[in-house]
């Protein structure tokens, strides 16, 4: 994909993630891999008015070149994307129901979204870890970030919210907004007698068929 074609695409989905309320305000911010860089939404930027030629560009080097000030969370994305030299995109944001888990998960533990449902499993995997609080834009969250990433597609921030990587950015896109929908679904059903979730071998064939 060209870098205009990757300009367009990574405004139009912002917009769609934003007109859907997984986002509000300036929260969230995205990062799509280059042959030559980096594209980033800038600091302080709404997800739901981005301006394609108006993304920051980034060197290989993670250097800004172009366009406005990138995201202060340069560190989160530059973590995931050294540890997972497949995924071509990220995508953070501050989504109600991820959030609320961040909240809940014990930091350094795994969230307890359980498998109920095969897309979760399918577009998340086995393990959601919870990395540690830190302020955002923190340089030092790198280290924790880059150890979360290399064990799993997607991370939470302590009560902060969900990191989620994707060969594609519309892949990111589409499993970040799994990964809502899985929380959700945990939330509804937390407590409630009864509740069935996929056991671990159905586990283990959806990563062995579509893993
Ligand atoms: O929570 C934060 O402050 C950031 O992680 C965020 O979501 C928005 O920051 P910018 O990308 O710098 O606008
Ligand atoms: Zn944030």
């Amino acid at each position: 994909m060209s870098e205009d074609a990757a300009r367009t695409q990574l405004a139009e989905l912002a917009k769609s993630l934003f007109d859907r309320g997984y986002s509000v305000g300036t929260a969230g911010n995205i990062c799509v891999r280059l042959a030559d860089g980096y594209l980033m939404t800038p600091t302080n930027s709404c997800l739901g008015r981005l301006v394609p030629a108006r993304l920051s560009k980034l060197g290989p080097d993670w250097a800004h070149l172009s366009g406005d000030k990138p995201s202060k969370e340069v560190f989160l994305h530059r973590a995931v994307l050294d540890a997972r030299p497949e995924a071509g995109a990220v995508v953070h944001l501050h989504s109600t129901y991820a959030t609320a888990i961040s909240c809940l998960t014990p930091e350094g533990e795994d969230a307890k979204i359980p498998p109920l449902t095969p897309y979760f499993v399918m577009r998340i995997g086995r393990r959601l870890p919870c990395v540690p609080y830190y302020r955002p834009g923190d340089a030092a969250m790198e280290p924790a970030v880059h150890e979360a990433a290399r064990a799993a597609k997607a991370l939470l921030l302590a009560n902060h919210g969900p990191v989620v990587s994707g060969a594609t950015l519309a892949d990111a896109v589409h499993a970040a907004e799994e990964l809502e929908e899985a929380a959700r679904l945990a939330l509804l059903l937390r407590g409630v007698p009864g509740v069935r979730a996929l056991d671990a071998a159905q586990v283990d064939d959806l990563l062995k068929t579509f893993g």
